[in-house]
Order: C-alpha cells, then structure tokens, then sequence
C-alpha cells in the first residue's frame, strides 16, 4: 500500500481530502494537530523520516487573514517554517511534496489572470507568510509542486458558503463586499487535483513540477457570489436573505485583500490533463450535499 501523508487532516480540504476515492493500491494517512503540531520542525523531520509514505500533501495552514495581522509569529511559523521544515525532510527522504498556497500571494492589482511565475507581491501578513513558504519549498532542493488555489468553499469547515447560510438564518439582509473579485474552488475539486499530482510525482521522478494554479472556472464578485448561494438556498427550501453591495472599506477588516484575484489554470492542464469546471456547478453540488437537492 502506498500512503500519502496529508498535514491539517482536520482542516477543510483535509477532510476533503480524507473523503477521497483513491485508486487501488493507495490510501490517505490523514495528521491533524495533535498527531503532528507543524509548529515543531524537529517533529515534522521526525515524523517523515520513519513515515515511509509515498508523498506528502501540506494541507496545514494558519488561514486567518486578519488574525495573521496581529498574530504574525504564529502565522509564520506555521505557514513558512513548517513548509521549509517539510521540504527538507522530504528531500532528505527522497519523496515528493506537494504544498498548498493561495491567491493571496498576489496583489490583484488590474484585470489580467494571474500565471504561476509572476512575481508575487502580499497585500498582507497571511499572503507574505504564505509566500514565504512557496519560496522555502522551491529552495529546499526535493521533488515538489505548489498548487495555489482561491476562495475554498465546501460543505464542511470555516467558509464562505457556510457563512452566508448561518448568517441569512439569522438576518433579513446581509452587506457583503462587491469590489473584489475571484473564483469560487471546490476543495473537493482541489482535493483531486492534489492526490492526482502527489501521485504522478511519487510514481514518476521526472513527472512535471513547480507552481501550479488550481481555481474552478470563471469569476465572480463576493456579493454576487452571495446572491447565487442564497438562490441556491431558497431553491432547496433554505433559509434566504438580501445581499446589499457593500464597499471594502465599509466592512471591517484588519487586512487588505486583493481586489482581482484570477489565477491561470493552464499549466496544470497542460502538465496533468486537470480541467476545472465552472464554480457555479461546483457550489450546486456543495449546497445539495448541505440541504439536499432543490425542491
Ligand atoms: N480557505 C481558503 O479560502 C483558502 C485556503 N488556501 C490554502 O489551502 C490550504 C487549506 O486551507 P483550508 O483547509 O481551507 O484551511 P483550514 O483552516 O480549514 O485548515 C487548516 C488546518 O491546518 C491546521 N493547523 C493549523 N495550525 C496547525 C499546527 N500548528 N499544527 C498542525 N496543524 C495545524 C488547522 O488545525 P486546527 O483546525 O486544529 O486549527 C486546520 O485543520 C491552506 O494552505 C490555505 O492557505 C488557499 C486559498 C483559499
Ligand atoms: C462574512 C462576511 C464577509 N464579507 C467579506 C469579507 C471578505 O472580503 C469576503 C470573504 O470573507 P472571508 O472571511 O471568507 O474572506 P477571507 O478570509 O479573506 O478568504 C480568504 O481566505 C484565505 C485563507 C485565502 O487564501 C483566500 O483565497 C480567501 O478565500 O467577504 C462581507 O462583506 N460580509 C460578510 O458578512
């Protein structure tokens, strides 16, 4: 059997990660926090030294963005030392990892889609501390790919789609923010891009690598994003609310967020034949497994 170890395993993408189909011959072996805290290198060398695991996807992040503002050594603790800590075990242990980064990296300055090698530029302390991480694996010398990926929703976890769900049930109208702009990405979605990648890497030494994007298709502003979950919603018989266009500066937030974030998805279909689909179906699927299918 070949094992994939997944960091974060109780995060949102690990537990859709955990949810995977693998094929025959492969399985998940799934570390929350108190199996493996990526806030101690030496234990993270430890743990892949005598893991015997096939590959390693870092699923584990510190993902409060305004928290990060103030919270700045832990944000970087867990988001830049714990990859570089990853990457050199892994490089020591000859096997791949694949680690995952955000759009955030990006200033989302202008309309053009971002491409893996454009250079980064944070807006903020969770976006620096994550590309930190991107250039600490890239520098640690082993086998790896980063997939940044955008605005993660699913049916479990800390997200979007949840949110507005909880909040519509508790409110008639809701301000959310229309002057950013991005990509819905269902982890689930990711979640297969990433086990198909950790896998070509652990089975093909000169399998393709480096820095990937992985959003679902086209864009869609946070309040417009907010109006189709709500219809989606009411459709199902759940609760529904109005959304008001609000501007960024009038929600309270400590960080500053990138006001475009596309990001190019050719080259992992180029490189691994991985198509997104639009982040429209992807949502349905999400809000049918939350509140069944529409009535
Ligand atoms: N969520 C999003 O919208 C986006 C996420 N990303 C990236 O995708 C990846 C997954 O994000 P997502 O699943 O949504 O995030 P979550 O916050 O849901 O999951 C992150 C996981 O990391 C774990 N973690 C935090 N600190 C430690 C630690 N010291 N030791 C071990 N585990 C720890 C958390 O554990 P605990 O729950 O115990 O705190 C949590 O289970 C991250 O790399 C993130 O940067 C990229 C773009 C968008
Ligand atoms: C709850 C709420 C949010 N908003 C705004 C705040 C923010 O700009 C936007 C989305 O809210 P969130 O809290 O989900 O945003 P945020 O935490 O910025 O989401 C980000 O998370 C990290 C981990 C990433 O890597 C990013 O890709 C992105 O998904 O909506 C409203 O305008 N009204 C509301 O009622």
């Amino acid at each position: 059997m070949r094992t994939i170890l997944v960091t974060g395993g109780a995060g949102q993408l690990g537990t859709a990660l955990r949810a995977l189909p693998l094929p025959q011959g492969w399985s998940i072996h799934a570390a929350d926090r108190t199996t493996l805290d990526l806030r101690d290198s030496d234990a993270i060398g430890r743990f892949i030294a005598r893991g015997h695991h096939a590959a390693v996807i870092n699923a584990g992040a510190y993902t409060d963005v305004d928290g990060a503002e103030t919270d700045v050594v832990e944000a970087w603790r867990i988001n830049a030392l714990a990859p570089a800590a990853l990457a050199a075990a892994c490089a020591e242990a000859g096997i791949p990892l694949v680690h995952v980064s955000t759009d955030y990296v990006f200033d989302g300055d202008g309309d053009r889609m971002r491409q893996p090698h454009d250079p980064v530029r944070p807006l903020g302390v969770y976006g620096a501390s994550k590309a930190a991480g991107e250039m600490a694996v890239t520098t640690a010398g082993g086998q790896h790919a980063i997939v940044r990926t955008a605005w993660l929703v699913s049916a479990h976890g800390h997200n979007f789609v949840r949110t507005m769900l909880r909040l519509a049930a508790e409110r008639d109208s809701i301000g959310v923010v229309s002057d950013q702009r991005g990509s819905p990405t269902s982890a689930a979605d990711l979640a297969r891009a990433l086990a198909a990648i950790a896998m070509g890497l652990a089975l093909d030494p000169e399998a393709p690598a480096g820095i990937y994007h992985f959003s679902n298709r086209g864009a869609v502003s946070w309040a417009d994003f907010a109006r189709v979950i709500l219809a989606g919603s009411a459709a199902r018989g759940g609760p529904r609310a109005r959304i008001e266009n609000i501007a960024s500066s009038a929600y309270p937030m400590r960080a500053r967020r990138p006001a475009r974030s596309l990001l190019c998805t050719q080259a992992i279909e180029r490189d691994y034949g991985i198509v997104p689909r639009p982040w429209e179906e992807a949502l349905d699927e999400i809000l049918d497994q939350l509140m069944g299918k529409k009535l």
